[in-house]
């Protein structure tokens, strides 16, 4: 018997539109970010898919995100989790600058790294590593023993927390990481075995 994992980026927030770094910053979807989380929830409801246990961060995008996947479900009345060890990438000095502006200023291939390797951290804030080492161990403590046990688990989250998540599950490596984007709202569905280990990716 195996358990259902469900990773779900959080829609377009208010600071995607604008292109800002958000890492801890608090910033509510969008209009568009409000419809694809919506999407999400239509889909896992076409799938058939009822979740056991919902987790999500400590910020509004991804927590709304879920209440709106929950409410196109039909699902009412449940307990969320809700844990800051499934925050975004603290972004340190770059939360709140403009994307573009801060290529200007440091150039293309700083502001990259910064953004998708696994060991550079932006200054002041953390890198996918340093992300990684407060969202596994919750991971592996909070959610995978229901996953072990045949559960079906949803998880709202970040973009990098998220790609914390799936490096660890899928086994990439520091470099294939770097080139894995997660887009906002789109669900991907892993079946977990009993032992914890990747039993399959199920396309969405
Ligand atoms: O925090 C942010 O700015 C975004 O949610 C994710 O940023 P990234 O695309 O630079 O990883």
């Amino acid at each position: 018997m195996s358990g259902t994992l469900i990773l779900v980026r959080h829609g377009q927030s208010e600071w995607n539109l604008k292109n800002l770094f958000t890492g801890w910053r608090n910033p509510d979807l969008t209009e568009k970010g409000v419809e694809e989380a919506r999407a999400a929830g239509k889909l896992l409801k076409a799938r058939g898919i009822v979740p056991d246990l919902y987790y999500t961060s400590a910020l509004k995008r991804a927590q709304s995100t879920l209440d709106l996947m929950l409410e196109e479900m039909g699902i009412e009345n449940v307990t969320i989790i809700r844990d800051q060890a499934l925050n975004e990438r603290d972004y340190g000095d770059l939360a709140g600058l403009n994307k573009d502006d801060a290529r200007a200023k440091w150039g293309e291939e700083q502001v990259h790294i910064w953004r998708r390797s696994y060991d550079v951290a932006p200054p002041g804030g953390e890198s996918l590593k340093d992300t990684a080492a407060r969202t596994l161990p919750y991971y592996e403590a909070e959610i995978l023993p229901h996953l072990k046990a045949g559960k079906t688990v949803l998880i709202a989250a970040h973009g990098n927390s998220l790609r914390a998540m799936v490096m660890d599950i899928e086994g990439l490596s520091p470099e294939e990481i770097v080139k894995r984007e997660i887009a906002t709202g789109e669900p991907t569905i892993y079946r977990i075995g009993a032992k914890g280990e990747l039993a399959e990716k199920v396309a969405a």
